[in-house]
């Protein structure tokens, strides 16, 4: 606003008749000094703030937008950590077009914001018009009203016996497919890139769960899936516009706007498709396991009328998108975890002596899964104006000392199970907590608990780098660079892949 003002003040007064060159030009000069005394060192349309702590390298005009240029993918999370260890645990950056991003890594806050006063945060304009048109009117994007019936709609559709019920079994049966592959790479010795073979994993399981039908990715692992090609690329775009205040000028003058639009076409034909197939089906059987689709194309909306297939369409791609990436990666991680040699091998072998003790020689279900503790907790392991955003980072949190005391840095789920597991919630939680945390959790669980206990169960896993700490990538999730290369072996007490 103040910088409209300026511009008709100076509109105003140089494209009058009476004023003089010299005097325009006196005048223009004035202002601009005024402006770069007014915004030196954060970015234009921002307020100043300094009760707030900053990382040095803000310029005038432009605030931190050079620093974060600077900053690769693959560097941004330990930057940020980097910025809590010298500023504390509430820094704030100012950035052009996208406005002040407050960061504040306490458990307080995280709770604050993501509970107590859960209703004054929204997810924002900002947030909302990057994402729209990529997300449709889903649940990721949008707020208010809108928002809480979607959300509603979708915790009872998770909730529903018969679809966990369908879901473990397709878990179960996508996670043999997993130990098919492993078990001919354990005969033949061969390296497999675990982080590759869980993206697979993720999206055939997604299918099988969501449309009734596998991707077929485990068939052709690293081969191109177009439906998967499209869920990360319109990720990348995401992640991207939401730091780019000039996306939408980038995008026009480049392919990706192009490329974008075809990807959303891409998820939206393959969703009504599958709608046009299961309105195809004979329906009348009680007994007919119903997958995720047809469990929204069952259920009414807030008016109590049937969903329209536009709204499906949105339902079902955000919730596609916004499962398989974080599941394929979270279980990736969590590998990692488990075997790399600064991790106590107590911890895998109690991961494992809970596998055999809950599966016996069965294979995995909703009952067992529920049992599986151990596993689950290793998985999971101030006033703000207008025009500013508040966020918090797991990554940092996660291995903050102030958190956690000094041993922070060890890998330790037993923080997450049984009296410890409530009072972590606020401290570091991936699938953040409150009104708005992640609606998938515990289908992410479920999975996550399925594939881990069934290739340990089944192999002898080692890392093929022991002492390389994977890079992570740029995005909305945490990807691996250079994958997760492995090699298997077979357990002697393994459960028979053909059973
Ligand atoms: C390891 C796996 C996962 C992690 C770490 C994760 C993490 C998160 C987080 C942190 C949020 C909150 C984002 C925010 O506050 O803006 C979220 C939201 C969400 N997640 Fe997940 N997620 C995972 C898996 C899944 C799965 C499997 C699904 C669905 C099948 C899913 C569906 C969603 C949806 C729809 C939202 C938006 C909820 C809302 O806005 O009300 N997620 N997730």
């Amino acid at each position: 606003m103040a910088l409209l003002h300026y511009l008709h003040l100076i509109y105003e007064l140089t494209l009058t008749s009476t004023s003089t060159p010299s005097n325009k030009l006196k005048l223009i000069t004035a202002i601009i000094a005024l402006l770069t005394f007014k915004y030196r060192s954060h970015a234009i349309g921002t307020r100043r703030r300094d009760d707030l702590k900053e990382p040095k390298g803000a310029v005038p005009f432009l605030g931190h937008m050079p620093l974060m240029a600077s900053i690769p993918g693959t560097r941004l999370h330990d930057t940020f950590l980097k910025n809590y260890r010298e500023l504390g645990p509430v820094w704030s950056i100012s950035l052009p077009g996208i406005g002040r991003m407050i960061h504040g890594d306490s458990p307080e806050l995280v709770e604050h914001v993501s509970k107590t006063n859960f209703e004054a945060y929204e997810k924002g304009e900002h947030f909302n018009e990057a994402l729209g048109d990529i997300f449709g009117k889903g649940i990721i994007s949008t707020d208010g009203e809108d928002w809480k019936s979607k959300r509603k709609q979708a915790t009872q559709v998770f909730n529903i016996k018969v679809f966990r019920e369908y879901s473990s079994e397709m878990f179960s049966k996508e996670s043999q497919k997993v130990v098919d592959y492993l078990d001919k790479a354990a005969t033949s010795g061969a390296v497999v890139d675990f982080h590759e073979l869980m993206h697979a994993f993720a999206l055939d399981s997604f299918g099988s769960v969501l449309y009734g039908e596998s991707f077929g990715c485990m068939k052709n692992i690293g081969g191109k899936v177009p439906f998967a090609e499209a869920i990360t690329e319109l990720l990348e775009v995401a992640s991207d516009r939401l730091v780019d205040p000039l996306w939408k000028l980038r995008e026009a003058i480049t392919t990706v706007g192009a490329e974008t639009r075809q990807n959303g076409i891409i998820m939206r034909q393959h969703i009504l498709r599958m709608i046009a197939k299961h309105r195809a089906e004979d329906w009348s059987d009680p007994n007919k396991k119903r997958d995720l689709l047809m469990m929204f194309m069952e259920a009414t909306d807030s008016d109590g009328q049937p969903c329209s297939d536009q709204y499906i369409v949105d339902m079902m791609l955000n919730l596609t998108v916004a499962g398989r990436d974080t599941t394929a990666q979270g279980i990736s991680w969590m590998m990692y975890l488990l075997l790399r040699k600064e991790t106590d091998p107590e911890i895998l072998e109690t991961f494992i002596r809970e596998v055999d003790e809950t599966y016996g020689d069965n294979l995995p279900t909703f009952e067992t899964h529920k049992k599986q503790k151990f596993a689950e907790a290793w998985y999971t392991i101030k006033l703000i104006y207008a025009g500013e955003s508040f966020t918090w980072s797991t990554y940092t949190m996660g291995r903050s000392e102030l958190i956690w005391g000094p041993t922070a840095h060890e890998f330790r789920p037993s923080r997450w199970l049984g009296g410890e597991k409530s009072k972590s919630l606020n401290k570091s939680n991936p699938f953040h907590l409150g009104p708005r945390a992640c609606v998938g959790q515990g289908f992410a669980l479920l999975q996550a608990t399925t594939i881990m206990g069934l290739v340990l169960k089944n192999f002898e896993v080692k890392l093929v780098e022991p002492g390389r700490l994977p890079a992570y990538g740029s995005g909305m999730t945490l990807p691996m660079v250079g994958g997760l290369p492995i090699r298997v072996s077979r357990r002697i007490h393994r459960v028979d892949v053909k059973a």
